[in-house]
């Protein structure tokens, strides 16, 4: 039986990262006895061990929780999950877009953050009733009265009806309930009788079941037996089992307008499920398919490669289970001269890229080598053509250029006020262009167009540093714009080193350069010869510097005949070797590429 579209409500949580979001979630699904005391691990919702470990939530996930009202009335409860990190910031989008109300929540003892605002728009941009949470209540530095006069000056937004809680302590989270019920609206249509409509919302790879697609019903049922039709690809599947996230996984008879819940169907990838499609029943098709979505498109590429070279096939294997429930990640084949056989992958931005390598690392035991991460430049040709460049190896010949394009991205940072200069110096350095400054009670709000390559190394650990961790930081892409931009390349021994060329604007190359040659200087240990290391843009070198001759062997000190010694200093140096590339004569620790971008300026 389908629940009434009045005892619905779909909603979702939206705060800045580190607010309580998750934990909110855990006390709403406790609460309404979705979950057994016991089996209540501490985050539910974040299931992947790295989102635990991080604390960060990748996957949009939903569950159906079952509430019984003050009034008496039954109503069902959908909480769609959404990730707070501005790489996944697409993924918020689609989930907002499904829903008709959200939990704004703010830390009563942080105040309104970068995420929050950028998270509270895309909300109101999808229409939603919006719920004021001011979490955290219990702590000391707590000051619920004046942050909610902060949301309604900052936000515009009417927190006259705010909710105190402590997600931690479960103080308020009642209230929460009560609130979802009374101040958030039902679906706005639905039509029991009208032919299927439903959005595909999300769709992942199970082990047992396949392709699991995460749906929410518009008009009519979707039920078992039924042939289905996604409406953007013409496909057609059987749908074998309909059911909901309570979180466990349900089977239910059939799903009615307003619902969320997941089918299964025999299909065989995720690639061949498109976020945003319109579902329909084949034999019943309904006349206007939904507005849909752009793909996510990757922002940002880079090499990944194995340390050694025997596990190629491994690696292979391992890139395709993962893009298989990560549709984000792409994939293709990449050989390059110093690192031989790999992938370039592209990531939505560079979390997304640390996720995607730790897990290969970690859950399929893969030493990797990563390249320096580059962003999608467009290159004009003098041949009035257009080519996008994902790897800075592949540039054309400059003779063949016109102009290059880069992306830009529009930046909201928020910052304690004596932190300012600071952050106003890193943005200016970064080519950055100050479009707003501002204040929100005691910070400063800023507001920069920035190339997105100058952010995608290091900025955020530089601000999270100058800072001392109270900035927060925003972003999305906004538009290409022509720079002077230019190829160097790194040579070390001579020899030119693919993986560490990059593209960078001509007046930060020098500089850069550089940087990049003392970086390496450190990383590359001694050999027993001289190595130079050079930058340079063409043939014009920028910048040198030198790695001088190791005169000692390290078993020198072991003088007498003290084996076990010398074999353990022997050992040690081979453990060394094993995270180290050969290039010509030179062996280059695998840390040394990634390293060697991270500028200190
Ligand atoms: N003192 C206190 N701490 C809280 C409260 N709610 C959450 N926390 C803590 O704040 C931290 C962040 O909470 P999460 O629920 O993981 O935050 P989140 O917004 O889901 O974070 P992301 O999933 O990373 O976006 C955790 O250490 C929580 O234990 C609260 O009411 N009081």
């Amino acid at each position: 039986m389908t629940t009434p579209l009045d005892h619905i409500r779909n909603f979702s949580i939206v705060a800045h990262i580190d607010h309580g979001k998750s934990t909110l979630a855990d006390r709403l699904i406790q609460l309404t006895g979705a979950l057994e005391e016991r089996d209540m691990k501490e985050q539910v919702l974040d299931s992947m061990d790295i989102e635990r470990e991080r604390g960060i939530t990748i996957k949009a996930q939903t569950v159906r929780l079952n509430y019984r009202a003050k009034n008496g009335e039954d109503y069902v409860l959908n909480l769609i999950d959404t990730p707070g990190h501005v790489d996944f910031a697409y993924e918020v989008s689609r989930s907002l877009a499904a829903c008709e109300g959200s939990l704004l929540v703010v830390d009563a003892s942080q105040g309104v953050e970068a995420q929050t605002l950028a998270n509270v728009y895309q909300a109101i941009d999808n229409n939603h009733e919006i719920v004021v949470v001011l979490n955290k209540v219990d702590l000391p530095a707590a000051e619920p009265e004046r942050i909610r006069e902060q949301v309604e000056e900052v936000i515009g937004l009417d927190a006259s009806n705010a909710v105190l809680i402590s997600a931690k302590t479960g103080l308020g989270v009642p209230d929460v309930l009560e609130a979802i019920v009374h101040q958030l609206p039902p679906p706005r249509e639905g039509d029991i009788a009208a032919p299927l409509k439903a959005m595909l919302v999300d769709s992942w790879y199970d082990a047992y079941l396949g392709v699991i697609v995460l749906v929410r019903i518009i008009d009519g049922v979707m039920k078992k037996g039924q042939t289905i039709r996604m409406m953007g690809t013409g496909a057609k599947y059987l749908v074998e089992r309909t059911g909901v996230f309570k979180p466990a996984r349900v089977n239910v008879d059939e799903l009615g307008p307003g619902e969320f819940g997941f089918f299964t169907g025999s299909i065989k990838e995720v690639a061949d499920t498109r976020v945003g499609d319109t579902i329909t029943e084949d034999r019943r098709p309904t006349a206007k398919a939904l507005p849909g979505f752009k793909p996510a498109q990757p922002v940002v590429f880079c090499g990944l490669f194995p340390v050694d070279a025997a596990d190629f096939e491994d690696l292979r294997a391992a890139v395709g289970k993962l893009r298989l429930n990560d549709a984000s990640f792409s994939f293709e084949m990449e050989t390059s001269a110093a690192l031989g056989f790999g992938f370039r992958c592209g990531f939505l931005g560079l979390l997304h890229l640390e996720i995607i390598q730790e897990r290969l690392e970690r859950e399929f035991n893969l030493d990797l080598i990563a390249t320096a991460p580059s962003v999608v430049y467009r290159m004009n040709l003098i041949d009035g053509t257009t080519k996008e460049l994902h790897n800075p190896a592949d540039m054309p010949d400059v003779v063949k250029i016109d102009s290059i394009e880069e992306p830009w991205i529009r930046a909201t940072i928020l910052t304690p006020d004596d932190y300012l200069g600071g952050i106003l110096k890193l943005c200016q350095d970064r080519r950055g262009i100050q479009a707003d400054l501002s204040y929100v009670g005691k910070r400063a709000m800023l507001t920069y167009d920035l190339p997105l390559n100058e952010v995608v190394f290091d900025f955020y650990d530089r601000l999270k540093s100058i800072s001392k961790g109270y900035a927060s930081f925003d972003y999305h892409l906004t538009n290409y714009r022509e720079g002077d931009l230019v190829k160097m390349s790194i040579l070390v021994n001579d020899e030119p080193v693919d993986a560490l060329s990059m593209l960078v604007h001509r007046s930060a190359a020098e500089k850069r350069g550089r940087a990049m040659c003392e970086k390496l200087k450190e990383l590359i240990p001694q050999h027993l010869f001289k190595i130079p290391i050079q930058a340079a843009i063409g043939g014009r070198i920028i910048a040198r510097e030198t790695v001088s001759a190791l005169r000692k062997d390290v078993t020198a000190k072991c003088y007498g005949g003290d084996v076990t010694r010398k074999r353990k200093l022997l050992d040690k140096q081979k453990e060394g070797k094993k995270r180290m590339r050969q290039f010509g004569k030179v062996d280059i620790p695998q840390e040394a590429f990634i390293q060697a971008l991270k500028m200190g300026d």
